[in-house]
């Protein structure tokens, strides 16, 4: 990449389309159109092209304002990738695969994707700070609402079996790439929810919404073991009483706040 780049603006008073065909001959680039105005990129010195687009001008017999400077290149990509932070949640270290790792944490690499779940949010967060405090090495895991995988790459990490599922089949298939690239396996997975389980499991993780949770109890209940473990989370602290209400038949272990979202932790 060249330390900088030349952009040339064109803004014909007339025949635009001839303009803009004959910038696109002379430049073999991208033209950007914005308003009226023709804008050509390029790491070449375009001052030639200014000058041919201008001599063009006069033969139409018309006039076009034009201006060509010289850019400092940026690294975009590296721009972006500094943009995009690590985050340490107790003994996690969650990073992107460029970060190095952080010794004495336990390293989950998780890169920027559509699914939800990079570490920086409360929910995310105060459930693997719940997981490292409740989880037990050996338990069976069941991930509803998996996204990334975050929450059951972290289980896994500790040792435990885990099944992931998701209603999105695009948060499946990233799960399982993010499987793959921190070196853990899963046991089953599933597109769709709770009420698909085959088994019961120890622990029973769910970071959906408020009423998403409301909506599933009973088949996230049913699929916890007598002294099963469940953690819910993506709770505005609004909802929490109506999300409690259905959960009251449990023992309440721990709530987490963190700004306004809330993480419970129940046994069974
Ligand atoms: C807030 S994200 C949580 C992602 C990840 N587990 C985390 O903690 O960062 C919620 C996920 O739940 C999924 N989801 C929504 N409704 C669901 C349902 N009824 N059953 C299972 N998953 C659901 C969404 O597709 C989304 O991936």
């Amino acid at each position: 990449m060249s330390e900088y780049y030349y952009e040339l603006t064109i803004k014909p008073k007339s025949h635009y389309e001839q303009f803009l065909d004959l910038l696109e001959v002379l430049t073999n680039n991208a033209i950007e159109e914005l308003d009226g105005t023709l804008i050509a990129r390029s790491e070449d010195d375009l001052t030639n092209v200014e000058f041919g687009i201008n001599e063009f001008a006069k033969r139409l017999d018309t006039s076009c304002e034009t201006s060509c400077v010289k850019k400092e290149n940026q690294d975009w990509i590296k721009n972006y990738q500094q943009s995009v932070k690590s985050a340490e949640i107790g003994k996690f270290y969650i990073r992107p695969s460029w970060e190095e790792k952080k010794d004495g944490s336990i390293d989950i690499i998780i890169d920027p994707a559509l699914s939800f779940g990079s570490g920086h949010h409360e929910t995310t967060a105060s459930c693997i700070l719940a997981i490292e405090q409740f989880v037990k090495e050996k338990s069976t895991v069941l991930d509803v609402g998996c996204g990334s995988g975050i929450l059951s790459i972290a289980a896994a990490k500790l040792g435990c079996a885990v099944d992931i599922c998701d209603t999105d089949d695009v948060c499946i298939k990233d799960t399982k790439d993010n499987f793959k690239l921190n070196s853990v396996n899963f046991n089953d997975s599933w597109i769709g929810s709770a009420n698909n389980a085959k088994k019961k499991y120890d622990v029973v993780i769910a970071n959906i919404v408020a009423d998403v949770l409301v909506m599933i109890h009973k088949d996230l209940k049913k699929c916890l073991n007598d002294d099963g473990i469940l953690i819910v989370s993506g709770i505005l602290d609004k909802h929490l009483d109506r999300v409690l209400r259905k959960f009251e038949d449990l023992n309440k272990l721990e709530v987490i706040h963190k700004n306004e979202w809330v993480t419970i932790v129940f046994s069974k």
